[in-house]
């Protein structure tokens, strides 16, 4: 029950003045039972398409995923209560004026009295040492500031699996730290895309996505060599400053 399970998906969308679609993502089967799952792997190489379908926000063109026992078509709803889901752009998911404000909406549904709603809110936002800042305009936040808010927002109402799409792209090393203390403490399912490797290296399994498809599979050390593998292959010869040769 306590699984994600792909079976034979792929994911396609149309091209604008071409009969043949473009692949996202091709013929992928998984099973993930473990506690903290990385995807990793070059930009553009579908890492974000595949976290999306986690909670029907991208939808298989063949195949089926099903998140701790709901399918991601059939039981959206059911699905997207389990997931939270924090997007690399904080800014396209904190939807209210203030910190503060945003994480109380995240609360609604699961803490209908407004006083113990707010309690949890400053707990929760404490607790990322954002408590300071909550009555502050999300516009005037920094982008770490942001990026940490919208882990916290996703986080108050602890979700059964936490969907993170390169969650530390905007901090800084200290929040960076708090960011991989909080994954690593979390009893819930987390599945994450990160091009940070020393997040990647404390997964317990590690996908490594290329061109559409799952390259590798398995131990997270073997799963960031092989990336860097990759990488090393697909660097060009020549510098990138010379536009010569
Ligand atoms: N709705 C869409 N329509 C057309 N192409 C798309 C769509 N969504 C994604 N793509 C393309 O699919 C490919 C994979 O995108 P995706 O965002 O999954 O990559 P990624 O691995 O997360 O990249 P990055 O590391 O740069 O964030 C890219 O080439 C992207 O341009």
């Amino acid at each position: 029950m306590n699984s994600i399970s792909f079976s034979s998906v792929s994911v396609r969308v149309p091209v604008d003045g071409s009969d043949v679609p473009k692949t996202l993502l091709q013929d992928i089967s998984l099973d993930l039972t473990e506690r903290r799952i990385g995807v990793i792997g070059a930009n553009g190489s579908g890492k974000s398409t595949l976290l999306r379908l986690l909670n029907g926000l991208v939808v298989p063109s063949e195949g089926t995923v099903v998140v701790h026992g709901g399918d991601t078509v059939a039981d959206v709803r059911r699905v997207r209560g389990n997931v939270g889901f924090v997007f690399t752009d904080p800014l396209s998911q904190l939807v209210m004026p203030t910190g503060r404000e945003d994480v109380e909406l995240s609360l609604r549904r699961s803490i209908k009295n407004s006083k113990e709603r707010a309690a949890r809110a400053e707990t929760v936002l404490d607790r990322f040492g954002l408590l300071h800042l909550a009555d502050q305009s999300i516009y005037e936040l920094s982008g770490g500031e942001r990026q940490l808010l919208a882990l916290a927002a996703v986080l108050a109402v602890d979700p059964a699996v936490l969907v993170l799409d390169e969650p530390s792209t905007l901090l800084d090393l200290r929040n960076r730290e708090l960011l991989r203390r909080t994954v690593a403490e979390l009893e819930q399912q987390v599945v994450m895309s990160t091009h940070d490797l020393e997040l990647a290296l404390d997964m317990d399994r590690v996908l490594v996505v290329e061109s559409g498809r799952i390259v590798f599979d398995g131990d997270a050390a073997d799963g960031v060599a092989r990336y860097r593998a990759l990488c090393a292959a697909a660097l060009p010869s020549a510098p990138l400053g010379d536009v010569s040769r």
